[in-house]
């Protein structure tokens, strides 16, 4: 984007910003100034309080102290919805768009205004709303049948529908595919030419260099820098968020002795066909990890929940160690050893109720104490080291998953699928959420299980996952199309994810 179409107007303005949750400061007294028509990246480590700020930034809630402006006013009452919708909106990770309704009434949810509704002209309205964002749906069609991808335009036009000019994204590339962001940046781009101002949170600092202009570090609920994204090198960039200085090394599968022949088979698929996926053999050999690569409608996700049981096969089977697993059946997958991370964490990873404890020993209740019941001492202990050897920033491990930051529920569900000592580990978008140190802590986990001989799949869209596979398998189509060994190039691997090379 071009920072010719920054002004020197604030669009939006946070200053002096407190924030407490009990004990936890959540955000020590800082500030963000977002120029009018600039692209403003919010980046830090997870817990670092970006998420906060944004509630802040749209009247979710209130700072302790500290004031917010747009445009050089104050920020309306928070029981102002609608002054607060003309001002700012917020594309989360987390959808607002409600399933059951249509597109169309989404679009104008909470704004029908008096009397009887048209639900004709409502359509026509709708259809031409979303008309420039290219979003090739009937907008009668329910909203729960909506892409990603699709969805995320949905509420960027919902919002610039309602006059808001100040759009926050957040980890809005969390969820795509390789093209899908390419796309999603087009639409920015255009966007922001039209004067659209944006602040843009992701984890993924290559990003903010193409997309933004001005980048604002937070670090332990502190604000750290402010500078221009041409000016702050990638490795300065990450030393602002970690507070230390040097790189970061993605553990490599290289590293690692190679997997022979004579190693057993821990996980074996044979003729295994679902949703979306057909005829899969595979063997996966113990200590042995392997990529599971392709785009969004590759089948790759099909696959692995097949694997752990979330979804039933339509025909195949799958074997750990040498015994077939019940399919359809988690419990069954858990049973015969295989633990996973799903794609999900909101709706199938945890309980956000219980403490970051509880969660954790989800998996092991039953060896932990008689019926289930975890000793208090013992499951202290489990949240102690859950904490420790995952990183997770939190108070202690009796507090609820619900107060942690998205990046540190990630690592709960991650602690949660090791606790059991899995044979088998699927892991789908394991560092999705995830800041790029814990990025490189996590593939050392799955590094390490690997030595102790535990076979790993994982799927994922960020290549950086894959560098830690023994073997990368690209599906296309839902069948394996190709498969690289260790020594696959980013260029090999992105063409056979978009079906561009010969087999
Ligand atoms: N409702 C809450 N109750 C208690 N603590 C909370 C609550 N919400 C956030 N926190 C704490 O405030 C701190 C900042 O969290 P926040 O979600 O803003 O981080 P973040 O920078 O967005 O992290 P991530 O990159 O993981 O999304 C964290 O320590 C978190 O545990």
């Amino acid at each position: 984007m071009t920072p010719a179409a920054a002004s020197t107007e604030l669009a939006a303005a946070a200053r002096n910003i407190t924030k407490r949750y009990g004990k936890t400061v959540a955000l020590n007294d800082v500030g963000i100034e977002i120029r009018d028509g600039e692209s403003h990246a919010l980046v830090g480590r997870n817990g670092a309080g970006k998420s906060t700020l944004v509630s802040i930034l749209t009247g979710l809630q209130a700072p302790d102290s500290g004031e917010v402006s747009f445009y050089g006013k104050p920020s309306p009452a928070l029981s102002d919805r609608e002054g607060w919708r003309h001002n700012v909106a917020c594309v989360y990770q987390k959808s607002t768009i409600m399933p059951a309704l249509s597109v169309a009434e989404n679009l104008f949810i909470n704004r029908q205004g008096k009397g009887l509704i048209s639900w004709s002209k409502l359509r026509k309205q709708a259809a031409e709303l979303l008309e420039p964002f290219d979003v090739k749906v009937d907008v009668t069609t329910p909203a729960s049948d909506l892409t990603v991808e699709q969805r995320q335009l949905v509420e960027i036009a919902r919002a610039l529908s309602v006059g808001a000019k100040f759009i926050i994204l957040d980890e809005p590339t969390a969820q795509l595919d390789g093209p899908a962001i390419e796309r999603l940046f087009e639409r920015l781009r255009a966007l922001q030419d039209s004067g659209i101002t944006f602040m843009f949170i992701s984890h993924h600092l290559e990003e903010i260099y193409e997309v933004c202009q001005t980048v604002t570090v937070f670090r332990d609920a502190k604000h750290i820098l402010t500078a221009p994204v041409a000016e702050l090198g990638r490795a300065e960039l990450v030393d602002a968020m970690t507070g230390e200085p040097g790189g970061l090394s993605v553990p490599g599968a290289a590293d690692r002795p190679t997997i022979g022949d004579k190693s057993t088979v821990a996980l074996k698929l044979s003729g295994l066909s679902g949703d979306s996926f057909d005829s899969i053999n595979l063997e996966v050999r113990r200590g042995e990890v392997i990529g599971l690569a392709g785009s969004a409608s590759s089948g790759k996700h099909q696959l692995a929940e097949t694997i752990y049981g979330l979804r039933k096969a339509a025909t195949g089977t799958v074997e750990v160690d040498g015994k077939a697993v019940k399919s359809g059946s988690v419990v069954d997958a858990l049973r015969h050893g295989v633990g996973c991370v799903p794609r999900d964490r909101h709706h199938e990873g945890l309980v956000p109720s219980l403490s970051i404890a509880e969660n954790a020993t989800l998996t092991v209740m039953g060896r932990l104490g008689p019926g289930g019941l975890v000793p208090p001492k013992q499951l202290a202990e489990k949240g102690r080291e859950a904490i420790k050897s995952y990183d997770i920033v939190a108070s202690g491990g009796e507090q609820p998953v619900s107060d942690l930051s998205g990046g540190n529920q990630q690592k709960v569900v991650i602690a949660r699928a090791l606790a059991n000592d899995p044979k088998v580990l699927v892991l789908i978008n394991p560092t999705a959420g995830v800041d790029v140190k814990s990025k490189e802590s996590l593939l050392g986990v799955v590094d390490r299980v690997a030595r102790t001989g535990t076979a790993a799949i994982v799927v994922s869209d960020e290549l950086d996952d894959m560098r830690v596979c023994d073997r990368v398998l690209v599906m296309f189509h839902g069948e394996v199309a190709h498969e690289f060994g260790r020594d696959w190039t980013e260029q090999d691997l992105v063409a056979a994810i978009e079906g561009v090379t010969e087999k």
